[in-house]
């Protein structure tokens, strides 16, 4: 993926460290395994989050069991019940039964939502986000070009945007 493909203006860009490009004047910090640096902005990582009256283990079981809510209540009890995001990822999206007809509109207030949890409720992770201050934040997810950018690096990079946004809130609250 080039640097210049996200940014557009952007050139000059190199590698310095893993997670971290230099585009300009301007870092880009990208991440996708929970494993790679920063990969506490993935929504596999562990981190729980209360909503709804309930613990979900990951931001990604929350998502994901969105999907069919007020359509089948059990599968959402079991997404969230499953152990690992990996799992309720794949129950989230290897269901026969029908989404909520209401999913594509309502997905990016569900992401924002669950992201805004996740860092209010883990200080360690707040901290991680206000650290990047004014960077932009991309999921370098090689196959998904809605919330990542995709594998070509033209993808819309919704979640990385959720995340700035998430980060500019709390930053504005912690100034309070
Ligand atoms: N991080 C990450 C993924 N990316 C995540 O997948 C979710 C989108 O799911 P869907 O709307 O069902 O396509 C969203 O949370 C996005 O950040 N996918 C993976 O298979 N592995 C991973 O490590």
């Amino acid at each position: 993926m080039l640097q210049s493909e996200i940014l557009g203006d952007y050139s000059n860009a190199g590698i310095i460290e893993d997670g971290l490009k230099l585009a300009g004047e301007r870092m880009t910090i990208f991440f996708y395994k929970v494993t790679d640096p920063y990969g506490c902005f993935s929504n596999f990582s562990l981190h729980s989050v209360h909503l709804q009256g309930h613990d979900w283990p990951t931001s990604e079981h929350f998502y994901q069991a969105q999907k069919y809510r007020d359509v089948d209540q059990a599968l959402c009890d079991r997404i969230r019940q499953t152990p690992t995001p990996e799992e309720a990822a794949a129950l989230g999206r290897g269901s026969q039964v029908p989404l909520r007809p209401d999913w594509e509109k309502i997905k990016p207030k569900i992401m924002y939502e669950v992201v805004r949890e996740k860092f209010s409720t883990h200080a360690d992770i707040r901290a991680i986000l206000l650290a990047t201050g004014e960077e932009l934040i991309v999921e370098d997810s090689p196959r998904d070009a809605y919330w990542g950018c995709g594998l070509d690096g033209t993808g819309q990079n919704q979640l990385g945007k959720v995340l700035m946004q998430v980060r500019q809130e709390l930053r504005a609250k912690t100034a309070t």
